[in-house]
């Protein structure tokens, strides 16, 4: 049955999806339903027997393709299964995979994540005897990972003046030399970081026209959605591929542009518009996402950026509430006040917890929160941050499988050549690195042969664990992805390690790895896989972006906390911006000038935007930070808001208190509060299923912890005594209690 687009959509977003030849383009406010555009276009599409294959959907996350595709499948029925749907990312490493041979790489490739990137930076820096101070692994790889956007490869980087003036202004002249070994050393290993991915894209379709034409034919239909966030290197590959047909569409928000810092460049828009004269522009005004207010105070907030295209948007719905903006003396504060309003307003309006997420600028500020949700018996759930595939375990696991399906993938070899210990001792590495680099061999070449290299008693472990690689890599080609992972994990003696140790943490350990195969399982059982090799495994978990996680441990009914840039897209019904600081949000390190602090703005309009009926911006008056205790000053951001729109009545001093601290608000706000019942709101203390000690080495005084069993204090006192340390706590739960720091397991959480 034909869906009723009139029905479904306004005038303008109907003309936009029935708009079918031709390049288009939809540049519209937030929540206009630009997304539901491109939705229904895909449906309009597959309807008008358009072949499913050949339409492309570039999405900012795989979540959003999921969603995306979900719903089209809802409406046409099962063809939409094989309509290209995917991240950049996702889409082209997967093509990237299928003609790797043509640009010298192995089709089964490694995608070296961020930290595999940062070590081989720390190892390359070290070799070269540079100063490790000045050339920092993150900063080198934000200099790498804007030339790659920008298509600058080694060779040009290392002739362009004018990067040379710079680096050596930065008195970082090396950045080229490290690129140039880097850039080496990944395609010695086999791998691409996640830049090379677009880059090697880029090439692949500049150097083999034939391959290009190819995916022209393919790729008759190409939409991009968030396009304001593109970069030059996507871009690049989205004209490429729609150079034949024309026909493109792109819908995005220049008002939403948030990853500038990252090589996003609002231009590619401007660009467009050069690209395709015969360009059809459609323009979005309605917000059918947000109450009025908050649709006001988000356009009374976007006003003050100069550079922007004017649009107007309106909402339709309902007045709303008034944004409400919570004071509190402290982070922790903080964190209880917007708990405690979570928890009144799903008990007085009936809401599920689902319908809850706190947005912050940085994922530090997670940990104010999770204490205070933790202490209300408040499930939620954290994008991003430290993610399940970032656990030591779990990548270690993963580097074993790696190792599996690609001999050559340098990260994982050195991760897992002595874990468990096998007696390859550091020295004995270091010598197979020197005699790998002196015989210009890769290091999988040295370990194989590590007789003609080394003595027979230091090579012969080492031979011994290239064999069991070996032996797993012909398992891999005969086994499914679940029945290797399950061997590899056993025989490496990786469970048997994690098994033995009864700590409460090595525990966790041991149940994250069944969980990482539940995980294989699930893929290997998935009836739509067409291939269920550990390959194809690996080259799924290679690309789970923060935001995709959110389905990846589903606890039920939760509130989300994530960063705003993970909430791009996003629309929840209640939202709390929270940590409405100067040198917070906007951030201290972003505002060197005007066009950053229109980045950290817009950022603030894309946080005000995802909320559906409520939103609430939080802040404090001091906050810890590296240790120390802060005042701090509330946000400009704030004061931004047309105060038509805003309710500041939680946020008064009460009168006549001078001090200006929270509490007397704070005890208005807790009368608010119905009477919980007992058991949902414990004072006692649950340790999170997660706990992590930390390092205690370097424990100060006045540092808040927390114990697995006593919960939140803080340090009063150190002891040293016999060359041990006593620390004195005061746990709010369970009061005075001394503990000895080499056996205490203690997190420190500021
Ligand atoms: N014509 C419409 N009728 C009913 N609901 C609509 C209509 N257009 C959009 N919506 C709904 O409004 C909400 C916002 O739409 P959508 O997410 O597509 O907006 P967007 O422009 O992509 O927003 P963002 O800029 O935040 O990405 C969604 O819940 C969507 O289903
Ligand atoms: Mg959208």
């Amino acid at each position: 049955m034909a869906l009723d687009y009139q029905k479904l959509l306004n005038p303008s977003q109907a003309a936009a999806v029935m708009q079918i030849d031709g390049p288009c383009m939809i540049i519209a406010g937030a929540g206009s339903g630009k997304t539901r555009v491109l939705t229904y276009r895909i449906a309009n599409l597959l309807e008008q027997g358009v072949d499913p294959f050949n339409i492309l959907a570039l999405t900012f996350t795989n979540k959003a393709a999921k969603e995306m595709r979900a719903r089209i499948e809802k409406v046409v029925g099962p063809e939409a299964k094989n309509v290209w749907m995917g991240t950049f990312h996702s889409i082209f490493a997967r093509i990237l995979r299928s003609e790797a041979d043509k640009i010298g790489y192995p089709r089964h490739f490694t995608i070296y994540d961020t930290q595999d990137s940062k070590t081989l930076l720390g190892q390359i820096v070290k070799e070269m005897d540079l100063d490790d101070k000045l050339y920092k692994p993150n900063m080198v790889l934000g200099r790498i990972s804007a030339a790659k956007n920008k298509l600058i490869s080694v060779e040009q980087y290392l002739q362009d003046p004018v990067i040379k003036q710079d680096d050596e202004a930065a008195l970082r002249p090396k950045i080229g030399a490290i690129y140039q070994q880097y850039a080496l050393r990944c395609f010695k290993a086999g791998a691409m970081d996640f830049d090379d991915l677009l880059f090697n894209t880029n090439v692949l379709f500049k150097n083999h026209v034939d391959v290009l034409n190819k995916y022209q034919n393919i790729f008759k239909f190409v939409m991009v959605d968030e396009y304001q966030d593109t970069n030059y290197s996507q871009y690049l590959i989205t004209r490429k591929l729609a150079a034949k047909e024309r026909n493109i569409c792109v819908v995005g928000d220049d008002a939403q542009s948030i990853y500038a810092f990252r090589g996003a460049d609002i231009t590619n828009i401007l660009n467009f518009e050069k690209d395709y004269p015969e360009l059809q522009v459609f323009k979005l005004e309605q917000n059918y996402r947000s109450t009025k207010n908050i649709v006001k105070a988000a356009n009374s907030v976007i006003k003050n950026n100069k550079a922007q295209l004017r649009k107007d948007v309106f909402s339709e719905n309902e007045e709303g509430t008034l944004i409400e903006v919570l004071k509190a003396s402290s982070d922790n504060e903080e964190g209880k006040l917007v708990a405690n309003s979570i928890y009144e307003d799903k008990m007085n309006q009936h809401l599920s917890y689902e319908n809850f997420a706190i947005l912050y600028r940085t994922n530090a500020q997670s940990r104010a929160m999770e204490e205070a949700l933790r202490k209300l018996n408040i499930k939620y759930k954290i994008i991003g941050g430290l993610s399940f595939y970032q656990r030591k375990e779990i990548k270690d696991l993963v580097a074993y499988l790696r190792l599996t399906v690609n001999h050559n993938d340098e990260q994982a070899l050195r991760r897992v050549i002595n874990y468990p210990k096998r007696g390859i001792g550091d020295t004995t590495i270091s010598k197979l690195i020197n005699s790998a680099e002196e015989s210009n061999h890769t290091l999988w070449e040295v370990v194989s042969n590590a007789n003609s290299f080394l003595n027979t008693r230091i090579a012969n472990p080492i031979e011994t664990f290239a064999e069991q690689i070996k032996s797993y890599a012909v398992l891999a080609g005969k086994e499914d992805a679940f029945e290797a992972a399950k061997f590899i994990a056993k025989n490496s003696g990786m469970v048997e390690e994690l098994y033995s140790d009864k700590s409460i943490e090595g525990l966790s350990r041991y149940e994250n790895i069944q969980e990482l195969l539940n995980g294989v399982k699930a893929f290997v059982e998935d009836p739509e896989r067409e291939e269920k090799s550990l390959a194809a495994f690996l080259q799924d978990i290679a690309l789970v972006t923060d935001t995709d996680l959110k389905d990846a441990k589903d606890e039920g009914e939760s509130v989300t906390l994530m960063t705003i840039h993970s909430a791009k897209g996003l629309e929840f019904r209640n939202v709390y911006i929270v940590g409405m600081e100067e040198n917070l949000f906007p951030s201290q390190m972003m505002i060197t000038s005007r066009a950053d602090l229109e980045e950290e703005r817009r950022l603030f309009y894309v946080a005000i935007t995802r909320a559906e009926k409520k939103l609430t911006l939080s802040y404090a008056t001091s906050r810890y930070q590296w240790g120390n205790l802060r005042s701090c000053e509330k946000s400009r951001f704030l004061d931004e808001i047309d105060p038509q729109y805003v309710d500041f009545k939680f946020a008064a001093s009460p009168a006549g208190s001078g001090d200006g601290t929270f509490g007397h608000v704070l005890e208005r706000r807790s009368n608010l509060l119905p009477t919980p019942p007992r058991k949902t709101v414990a004072t006692k203390y649950v340790a999170p299923a997660d706990f992590k000690p930390s390092d205690t080495s370097n424990l100060q005084t006045g540092q808040r912890v927390e114990h697995p069993k006593f919960g939140f204090g803080a340090v009063t006192k150190l002891e040293k005594q016999d060359g041990s340390v006593k620390a004195i706590i005061q746990f709010e739960e369970v009061g005075e209690k001394t503990l000895l720091l080499s056996f205490a397991k203690l997190r420190v959480v500021s």
